[in-house]
């Protein structure tokens, strides 16, 4: 019987903020069943961070239950959920590899810190270099090896300690096309293989088709589809998610029917910065920055640009910027 590993119910999960509550999460449901590949996907802000944090136990829900293999997570106490934290593996959009040592060394991290001694240790790190293909490379540096195998070493690492639940946060993001294929086919291979249960996190539609059994959309911290990937795929309900399938089907179709001229700043540039290169990298948008503009008076840098794409993703974004407190004015909507 395929039996629940994770269940999420009613949870709420609200930030208080000196600009009032912010609510992140609202009502959500899920049932992450053993062995399975579940895709969560959706909108930068939309809320999978923070559900990544409720669901390997960094950070508690303001309401609602979560249960991992039928018990309550009420029932831990600190030790326990310390305990229980070491067997969920993590992996990173930006890889999050230690760069002072080499892919051994990086491998043996969580090994070393539950005390497991040398010879055992040499024999899974061996073990874990040729599960992930990464032979020959055990004495490589970090800054020496390619993103995909950088990737690598992030899941043999997050492997080490036989985890019962792997999650990906956003870890094929930065990588190319060819690389992401064969990231994800790894992963497939180690979802067979070990049976292992895998949670998926990306706003990319095409990495949840590739491998995911079951998929949830999120949107402005609410669960609004779920299903078997196939089901979605074949009659996406919702509007985002027509979005989301849409654009991967058939790209060169996409909407484009809003556009909005967009004057953005912040008091602090690097959140700017950050928040545009968001925006560039967006691929459900057009946006292009048509110049840069400095006030004397406040020495702030105004940046205009145009952004062109579905009205939902447009306004989703917006409300992004204004969430993370970057000034925004329209110029023009059409
Ligand atoms: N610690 C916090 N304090 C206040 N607000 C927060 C906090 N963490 C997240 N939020 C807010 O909760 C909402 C959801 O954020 P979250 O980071 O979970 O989204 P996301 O889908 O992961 O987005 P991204 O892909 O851009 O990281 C946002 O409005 C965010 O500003």
């Amino acid at each position: 019987m395929v039996t629940d590993l994770i269940q999420l119910s009613n949870i709420k999960k609200t930030f208080q903020t000196e600009h009032g509550a912010v609510h992140a999460l609202s009502d959500v449901n899920l049932e992450i069943k053993e062995g399975e590949i579940f895709g969560i996907i959706g909108y930068s802000g939309a809320g999978k961070s923070t559900l990544i944090r409720l669901i390997n136990l960094l950070e508690k829900p303001t309401s609602g239950t979560i249960m991992i293999e039928g018990r309550h997570l009420t029932d831990f106490n600190e030790r326990q959920l310390r305990e229980e934290r070491r067997t969920i593996g993590m992996i990173f959009q930006h890889f999050n590899l230690l760069w002072s040592r080499t892919v051994a060394q990086n491998i043996a991290f969580p090994l070393e810190l539950t005390k497991m001694k040398k010879k055992q240790r040499d024999e899974r790190i061996s073990e874990l270099i040729q599960m992930v293909g990464l032979e020959g490379k055990e004495s490589a540096y970090p800054a020496e090896l390619s993103g995909g195998q950088k990737q690598r070493v992030g899941i043999a690492r997050a492997l080490a300690n036989n985890p019962k639940v792997l999650l990906c946060d956003e870890a094929t993001s930065a990588l190319d096309p060819k690389t992401t294929d064969s990231i994800l086919s790894l992963l497939s291979k180690i979802n067979k293989t070990l049976g292992l249960t895998i949670i998926l996190i990306t706003h990319e539609m095409a990495v949840i088709r590739k491998i995911c059994d079951r998929v949830a959309v999120l949107d402005k911290g609410r669960i609004v589809e779920e299903g078997s990937v196939d089901d979605v795929f074949a009659q996406p309900l919702q509007t985002i998610t027509q979005e989301f399938v849409g654009i991967h089907q058939n790209p060169e179709r996409a909407d484009f029917s809003e556009k909005i001229i967009l004057s953005l700043s912040a008091a602090k540039k690097p959140l700017l910065q950050k928040k545009l290169s968001q925006l560039l990298g967006n691929k459900f948008l057009s946006v292009n920055v048509l110049g840069r503009q400095s006030e004397q008076e406040s020495q702030a840098e105004k940046t205009l640009v145009s952004i062109q794409g579905p009205p939902e993703t447009i306004r989703s974004v917006v409300n992004d910027l204004r969430s993370e407190r970057v000034t925004i004015e329209v110029f023009e909507s059409k």
